[in-house]
């Protein structure tokens, strides 16, 4: 065999050797996992802890050797040997791979040994001759691309690696799940995921630009070169949504990364669940960093002296709680630098010795250690005392104390005098109000301020510290003993990393799991992703969360929705970061059709948006259809375009795009006008489709559903196949105005179809 076929058939027989190998090692790990199963909860304890141990280090190889099944190779770099003709061979794919005598047979993608597979130029090509990739479905190798980088002649410093590979991607159907983008990555972006784990890079891109992208393989190279590190710390993933959450959460996973978690800023706190939104003008002003203040000046409140004598009789005795003494003690208190409800113990203890002494002084007697200890407790005991230290130290939960703020104006005049009365009545709420997200981060606040009560906490913490010494202790030696049975297993794990999991008391608690339950946890890396919508106060709670700074912040500050958000990163960023946080961009759009993506620009600009440059990496013929409709008849859509055209627009979309697993079609109206567009579709799709595909359509859950009716701002992060977009200037008079219609014209892959009543705003 020659040419093509000869190529091909030789990287099929490179690509079965990498399978077979991979087979043999899900075998070892399944046989592995089985025999520490097989052994049963046996034994001492310190026994059994091994083996769950064991049994996690097993379960965690299996999935992630199943993970990499599709697609295993992708790759293979021609290098120049030495300085003459010859040349070696390096196949690149998801995991690393070497053969039965620890012989390389695969390149991580991570690996440094990978990095030239993305970034390689015929402008720079150092030692890359020749750049394959490999086309395969399933286990069959079904094409190959070349890229030959030492030609003489002219050079475009344009192109994109791997066109082929990346035009085919890029012209996928879409389904609910993003997928993972290993096999194409793009030099630009390839620079963002491997740059260094310090401070905080910000990337900033136009929409379709692969940030969520960038950001996920990043956490998964992070992870990868720095897993010492992060295992034990963790990474976060912050996300804009639960819906959004769900559409990224197979991209790591299918890296071979489960150890991550992702949550919104309102799930930020365990144990409180944010139900309800702040808009516009409530949510801007949640969103300051005034609330440092205003916190502190609710919580100190709370510590309060007395403006006169406090006479209090205990067992027939009077004592007097004077404002002198209060105030002294409070001092004292908050010279503990405790939060509030931890320096209370101080406070209350200094006000009994003051007390006891008064007893002292009244008798005239010295008293005994056992005669002060048994007044101390009378004291303590005494409701009026309490009461009245209660009063002077009130211990509150941070709930409280927020709610206290909304629901009682002169808490919050008190607190908040930088607040005019009409910005405080904007505020008010009644006690029991569901949370809002933006109010997760002055909670959070407050529970910094007020600390919870963690005696017991600290009693187990002290346990399972003792107990993790001797763990690790323990870890090492069985490390030690089993590392050449555990051979390519040799730098997944370390003797701490298994130490932890031994005192954590087996597979129960991953480090993932550990830190999502637990408030105070902070993370060696943040990921923020569409984090153009944060406020100040969401990214103080943030910081706090990554002491080393360490992040990864991506966004696009032209499609900010959020009135408490960011328009320039400098100005959000730099009070928090200082100069530890840096910027990188990525230009060219992966998802949009350019003739969608240019019309998306000017309209953008035409509102003086800041938005960046974007050059989209192709077009596609008749990507961009304008209809002009009637206005509604029906009472409340006066204002859109009658729904008999978007339903007509939406149904052919829906057979042109919809296959049986993948193509989405999406309807975004502006946020009033969705249910009825919503009822209007179900209606008419049995008819258009038939009723067995509509009954399969109508089954699929909101995140999966191939068809959909959206809101501007549900679709943020999110894509389509094509998209039916109703009444642009109804959507750039919303609450998100502009950004909000960029961000839903950026949505289709393939075609964006505008129904419009009204005049086009200016731009198209
Ligand atoms: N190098 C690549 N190869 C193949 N597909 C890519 C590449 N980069 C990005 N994509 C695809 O482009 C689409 C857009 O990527 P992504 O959602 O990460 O962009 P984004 O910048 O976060 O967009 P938005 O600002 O709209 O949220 C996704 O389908 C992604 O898989």
């Amino acid at each position: 065999m020659t040419g093509i076929a000869g190529e091909l058939a030789h990287e099929q027989e490179v690509v079965d050797t990498m399978y077979a190998r991979l087979d043999t090692l899900r075998g070892t790990t399944a046989d592995r996992l089985r025999s520490v199963r097989l052994a049963g909860a046996v034994g001492t304890h310190q026994n059994r802890s091994e083996r769950d141990a064991f049994a996690t280090l097993y379960e965690d190889r299996a999935a992630q050797l199943d993970a990499v099944e599709d697609r295993l190779v992708f790759g293979r770099l021609d290098l120049a040997e030495g300085s003459g003709d010859g040349t070696v061979t390096r196949y690149v794919g998801r995991i690393g791979l070497t053969d039965a005598e620890h012989r390389s047979m695969l390149t991580d993608w991570r690996a440094p040994a990978a990095e030239a597979f993305y970034r390689a130029t015929a402008l720079h090509p150092g030692d890359v001759r020749r750049r394959r990739h490999l086309v395969t479905k399933g286990r069959s190798v079904t094409g190959l691309e070349d890229e030959v980088l030492d030609l003489e002649g002219e050079i475009d410093t344009e192109a994109l690696s791997g066109e082929g590979a990346l035009l085919a991607a890029m012209a996928q159907g879409r389904t609910g799940r993003m997928t993972d983008i290993v096999a194409t990555i793009q030099a630009e972006q390839d620079r963002i995921i491997r740059s260094e784990l310090t401070g905080a890079l910000v990337v900033q891109g136009g929409p379709g630009t692969g940030k969520t992208a960038v950001a996920l393989h990043r956490a998964a190279y992070l992870l990868y070169a720095h897993r010492r590190l992060l295992e034990r710390s963790g990474v976060l993933v912050v996300g804009p949504s639960s819906a959004f959450l769900r559409y990224i959460d197979q991209v790591l996973p299918s890296l071979g990364e489960t150890g991550v978690v992702s949550t919104t800023v309102g799930d930020l706190i365990p144990g409180i669940r944010a139900t309800a939104v702040d808009e516009g003008q409530v949510a801007r002003l949640k969103g300051l960093l005034l609330w440092r203040k205003v916190i502190r000046r609710a919580v100190r409140a709370r510590e309060r002296v007395p403006q006169h004598d406090v006479p209090v009789r205990v067992e027939g005795h009077d004592f007097v709680i004077r404002p002198r003494d209060v105030s002294d003690a409070i001092a004292k208190a908050r010279r503990t630098h405790k939060p509030h409800n931890l320096a209370r113990t101080t406070f209350v203890r200094d006000m009994l010795e003051r007390l006891a002494d008064q007893y002292r002084d009244f008798t005239g007697d010295p008293l005994s250690g056992e005669d002060r200890a048994t007044v101390l407790e009378d004291l303590r005991s005494d409701r009026a005392v309490r009461v009245a230290l209660n009063i002077a130290w009130l211990p509150i939960t941070p709930e409280k104390l927020v709610a206290d703020l909304y629901a009682k104006p002169h808490r919050l005049a008190e607190a908040a005098p930088e607040l005019t009365a009409r910005e405080r009545r904007l505020l008010q709420r009644e006690p029991g109000a569901p949370w809002t997200e933006s109010d997760v981060p002055i909670l959070d606040e407050a529970y910094e301020l007020l600390g919870e009560d963690d005696s017991v906490t600290q009693a187990e913490a002290r346990a399972a510290a003792a107990a993790e010494e001797q763990a690790r202790r323990y870890a090492q030696q069985s490390l030690d003993a089993t590392r050449s049975m555990m051979g390519d297993y040799a730098g997944l794990v370390d003797a701490e990393t298994l130490a932890a999991r031994f005192a954590a008391g087996g597979p129960s608690l991953t480090t993932a799991e550990r830190a999502a339950a637990d408030r105070s946890w902070t993370y060696g890396h943040v990921v923020v992703d569409e984090a153009q919508e944060l406020s100040p106060m969401a990214w103080r709670a943030l910081v706090r969360r990554v002491p080393t700074r360490s992040m990864t912040v991506v966004g696009d500050v032209a499609q900010t929705s959020s009135a408490a958000g960011a328009r320039s990163w400098d100005r959000m960023l730099t009070p928090l970061l200082r100069d530890g946080w840096r910027l990188a961009e990525l230009t060219v759009s992966y998802r949009t059709p350019a003739t969608v993506a240019d019309t998306a620009q000017r309209v953008a600009r035409a509102a003086r948006l800041p938005v960046s440059d974007l050059r989209a990496a192709r077009d596609v013929e008749g990507s961009l259809v304008t209809v002009r409709a009637g206005a509604g008849a029906a009472a409340g859509t006066e204002h859109l375009p009658d729904a008999e055209t978007v339903v007509t627009e939406a149904l052919r979309l829906t057979k042109e795009f919809v296959g049986p697993d993948a193509g989405r079609v999406a309807v975004v109206v502006p946020a009033a006008g969705v249910r009825r567009t919503a009822e209007a579709l179900t209606a008419a799709l049995p008819a258009a489709v038939g009723e067995q595909e509509a009954a399969r359509l109508a089954a699929q859950r909101p995140e999966d559903a191939q068809v959909t009716v959206l809101s501007p701002r549900e679709t943020k992060g999110l894509e389509f196949d094509a998209v039916v977009l109703v009444e642009p200037a109804a959507i750039a008079e919303g609450p998100g105005g502009t950004s909000d219609l960029y961000v839903a014209m950026t949505r289709p892959t393939q075609r964006l179809v505008v129904v419009h009543a009204r005049d086009l705003p200016e731009g198209f």
